[in-house]
């Protein structure tokens, strides 16, 4: 997969480099590119945004630098190589070394024409809510670009425009505001690319997770068996794993009846046990 980023504050983004995903890039599972807007402004002052049409407070980004960077995006993916990373305009940073970037950039390039149009995605409080079922399905993309709106927003027209470069996808990560697109891009990029078959070590932890199956997670305890006056529960140290997996699943089914019902309506397949462990 590759994904490809653009902010005016692209070095909000480099956290994305450290621990699982920074590995998962140099493994060549991954790609990520960081583009700079300003990069792609063209005037002196390399302005970026401008007053509302209709009035009304707070700026509103200029449409002609995203063009420009999604369509170099769209070059680059297009056309492998068609610009040493070095060279690449706003480019904060290439993931990979030359050789290797023009290597993945073929494959990748193979991958995005073959499998269609790349997936835009805007943050915005002013999309569906992602989620783990969003995750899931966005693990299958080939190419995401993640395009970070800051002020007020983001000219409509640039989405407009985009229709029929890109599956565009406004996408909201909760109702709460932001400042920009930054954080909830790394939110999305982090729930998406841990799914990705070698980005986390160990597959299996994926599979019991909170949100996997719809329901949140039971509580977990490790050594030392007493903390300070606190104990591990007696059934986890008995060995008796059918005794384990009962009491876990009743944990989840309480803590999610509690935390998150809205969750638990959404269960159609709770068994006899289950709601005897509900009542
Ligand atoms: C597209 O234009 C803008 C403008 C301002 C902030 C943002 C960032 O997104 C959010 O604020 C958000 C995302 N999910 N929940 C809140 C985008």
């Amino acid at each position: 997969m590759r994904i490809d980023v653009v902010s005016i504050f692209p070095e909000y983004l480099e956290g994305l480099r450290l621990s699982l995903i920074g590995k998962a890039i140099d493994q060549g599972l991954l790609e990520l590119g960081v583009h700079d807007l300003r990069a792609f402004t063209v005037d002196r002052h390399r302005t970026v945004d401008d007053t509302p049409y209709g009035g009304g407070a707070g700026m509103v980004m200029k449409a002609e630098p995203w063009a420009l960077a999604l369509e170099r995006i769209l070059d680059a993916a297009a056309a492998p190589g068609s610009l040493a990373p070095r060279d690449r305009l706003g480019e904060a940073d290439e993931a990979a070394p030359a050789d290797e970037a023009a290597a993945a950039d073929a494959e990748t390039a193979d991958a995005v024409t073959a499998a269609g149009k790349p997936v835009l995605i805007v943050p915005s409080p002013a999309g569906p809510v992602f989620d783990q079922r969003t995750a899931e399905e966005l693990a299958h993309a080939d190419h995401l670009v993640f395009a970070c709106g800051r002020y007020e927003g983001i000219d409509q027209r640039v989405l407009d425009w985009a229709q029929e470069r890109f599956e565009c996808r406004p996408m909201s990560i909760g109702d709460y505001v932001l400042n920009g697109g930054e954080v909830a891009s790394m939110v999305m990029i982090e729930a998406v690319t841990r799914l990705i078959p070698g980005v986390i070590g160990n597959p299996e932890s994926l599979a019991e997770e909170s949100h996997e199956d719809g329901l949140l997670e039971y509580p977990i305890y490790t050594k030392p068996a007493s903390w300070r006056g606190h104990e591990v529960p007696e059934v986890l140290l008995s060995g008796n794993h059918q005794a384990i997996a009962r009491w876990r699943r009743d944990r989840r089914l309480e803590r999610t009846a509690e935390v998150r019902p809205d969750l638990l309506a959404r269960l159609d397949d709770l068994d006899r046990g289950d709601r005897e462990a509900l009542d």
